[in-house]
């Protein structure tokens, strides 16, 4: 499979914010979101090709490693890691995704899946963590060309976000622009049905720190009147968009 990091951070999105994890991140995506903070793995992917069995040794290793310093705050971390995330790209694309899991199970790691929910796999994980792409990640056809329709005609799959929800422990997380997104939500939730609301997240769109406190002011308080979580991406605050973080 196409490997473009493997590295030890702290989870910063979603509901394990601040656990110590390995992330796996895979490249190549059927998506080519405007605002996608890893272009390295959808627009230009980059990577080596790795056997499942390289991936577990990289993550082993990794789990044992030192964490990435925050500034400001002191950290103590004995490790080893017992968490894996698994991300991209798109995760779910990788045709080795099935037996990474089962391996990495063995091994005991927890494992979260990130992914767009686009495409139903038979995994086995402890976490799918969802976010469905919204009209606000539509590239323009000037930056796109053909991934422009291509996007549009793949990202919309309620029906493969129930069947994964059924499926699995999950939390949903949507990406969010502007306040009207929230419609779009609404009517993405009730297309897939049974849904816990405290399970729904939503981010501020954005890769700096100071785009998304903007944005918090308005989010936070609308996800406390309709019962959704806020998610405030914490890893950009602590180590700003960088690589391996
Ligand atoms: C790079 S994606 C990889 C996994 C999968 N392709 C997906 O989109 O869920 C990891 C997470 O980053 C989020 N993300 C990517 N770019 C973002 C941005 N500019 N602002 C906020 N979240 C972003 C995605 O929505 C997803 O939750
Ligand atoms: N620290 C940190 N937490 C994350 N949670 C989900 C991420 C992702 O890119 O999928 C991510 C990431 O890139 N970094
Ligand atoms: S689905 Fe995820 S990896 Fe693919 S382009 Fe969108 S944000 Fe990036
Ligand atoms: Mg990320």
């Amino acid at each position: 499979m196409l490997i473009s990091e493997i590295y030890l951070s702290r989870q910063g999105e979603g509901r394990l914010t601040g656990t110590p994890s390995v992330f796996v991140r895979t490249s190549g995506c059927n998506l080519r979101c405007d605002f996608c903070d890893t272009p390295f793995t959808s627009w230009k992917p980059e990577g080596t090709q790795q056997s499942v069995s390289e991936v577990v040794d990289s993550v082993a290793q990794a789990a044992s490693g030192p964490l990435p310093s925050r500034s400001g705050i002191e950290d103590q971390f004995d490790g080893p890691a017992a968490h894996v995330v698994l991300t991209g790209g798109e995760p779910m694309l990788a045709k080795e995704i099935e037996s990474l899991c089962a391996a990495l199970a063995d091994a005991t790691f927890h494992i979260t899946i990130e992914t767009a929910g686009t495409l139903d796999r038979m995994v086995d994980c402890d976490l799918m963590s969802i976010s469905p792409k919204l009209s606000n990640s539509k590239p323009t056809e000037q930056r796109a060309g053909q991934w422009a329709a291509k996007h549009e005609a793949t990202r919309y799959r309620p029906d493969v976000v129930a069947s994964l929800v059924a499926r699995h422990d999950y939390q949903l997380k949507f990406v969010v622009a502007c306040e009207t997104d929230v419609l779009e939500i609404e009517s993405f939730l009730a297309e897939v049905g049974e849904i816990d609301r405290t399970k729904v997240l939503l981010m501020p769109e954005g890769i700096d720190a100071a785009t998304l406190a903007d944005r918090a002011q308005w989010l936070e308080p609308l996800c406390n009147d309709r019962g959704f979580s806020f998610c405030p991406r914490q890893h950009i605050f602590w180590y700003g968009n960088k690589r391996a973080t």
